[in-house]
């Protein structure tokens, strides 16, 4: 079932929410208002429909957002999602439905569809996941990390695996002190205790994350985990965690013998799940709209992101 949905932005940058109506599926969630697409529309079409049936209102221009592949008990949706750039009239529920205008920071309050998490994501965290090559000198590293930050990357992993543990310590404080000051996020790869005792993000292994029972770090304090196949995914989501890395999805020198996934796979293993998903392997900037198109979050990527 493909279904189109608008993000509606007013002057102050608040974005419409609607709340599904008593007697239907999914009733009493907060969602994007929109729709099912009909047989011989466009997605366009479908949306502008939707959005004069529901909000009397017409869309004048919209740009794609995402594309959420989700498998609900009952049946399977693509939830296509657009920004709307420019629209006429005056939103208003025309279906008895609640209204909203939520900032973007307030969206996670709602409750919503499991589809509309990676939607959220979408909207309020970065596209670019910036994975460190491991230091070799820590001064040339840091000045590298102030380059990536300099370019937008606002979610960064210290990945140092060979470094000993005070050496990643200070390390770790030093990139924290440089990814705070330009509003970036830091997680360390696969420390426990230093990303406690530090305050920062934790990125999990594979091996840790199945090891795990619980959520290592509270809320509030992310962790995202490296993830390959459904298994790995349904663990990670089960956890509470905050986002997954998926890959390899296209093949890479730095694993030539992982057979990559594609893109149709990434789509397919992104269903089961509703977290927000990065695609690794391969990737460059350019990809963060194929990998919208396909449900994910962004991408992640060393070479691509790690200024020469
Ligand atoms: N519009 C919308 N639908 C969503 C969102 N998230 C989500 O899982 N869905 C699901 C709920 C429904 O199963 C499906 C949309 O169908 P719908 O019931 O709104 O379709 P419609 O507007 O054409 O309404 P109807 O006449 O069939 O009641 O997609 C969302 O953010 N917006
Ligand atoms: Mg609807």
């Amino acid at each position: 079932m493909h279904v189109v949905a608008a993000v509606l932005r007013d002057a102050r940058g608040r974005i419409l929410l609607a709340r599904r109506t008593a007697g239907r599926d999914l009733a009493g969630a907060w969602e994007f208002p929109g729709g099912k697409v009909e047989p011989g529309e466009t997605a366009l079409q479908a949306l502008d429909r939707e959005l004069h049936e529901e909000l009397g209102i017409r869309v004048l221009g919209a740009e794609p957002l995402v594309a959420v592949p989700q498998a609900y008990p009952s049946k399977r949706i693509v939830l296509d999602v657009y920004s709307v750039t420019a629209f006429e009239g005056t939103p208003r529920g025309r279906e008895r439905q609640a209204l909203a205008w939520t900032p973007p920071e307030k969206l996670r309050d709602y409750p919503m569809p499991p589809a509309d998490r990676p939607v959220v994501a979408a909207l309020t965290s970065p596209a670019r996941y910036l994975i460190s090559p491991e230091p070799e000198e820590p001064a040339a590293w840091l000045g590298k990390l102030e380059k990536a930050l300099k370019g937008g990357i606002r979610r960064v992993q210290l990945r140092a695996r060979g470094l000993p543990a005070r050496t990643l310590a200070d390390l770790a404080m030093d990139a924290r002190t440089r990814c705070h000051a330009a509003g970036a996020e830091l997680l360390v790869n696969g420390e426990p205790g230093l990303a406690a005792d530090l305050g920062l993000g934790l990125h999990l292994r594979s091996d840790q994350l199945m090891a795990l029972q619980a959520r290592p770090l509270p809320a509030g304090q992310l962790v995202g985990a490296s993830c390959h196949d459904a298994d790995e995914l349904a663990q990670a989501e089960r956890l509470g965690l905050d986002f997954a890395v998926l890959g390899p999805v296209r093949a890479t020198e730095s694993h030539p013998g992982a057979t990559p996934l594609g893109w149709d796979r990434f789509a397919a293993l992104r269903e089961a799940v509703s977290l927000p998903i990065y695609a690794l392997g391969g990737m460059r900037s350019a990809d963060v709209a194929t990998a919208r198109r396909h449900g994910g979050q962004g991408v992640a990527g060393i070479r691509a992101f790690w200024p020469r």
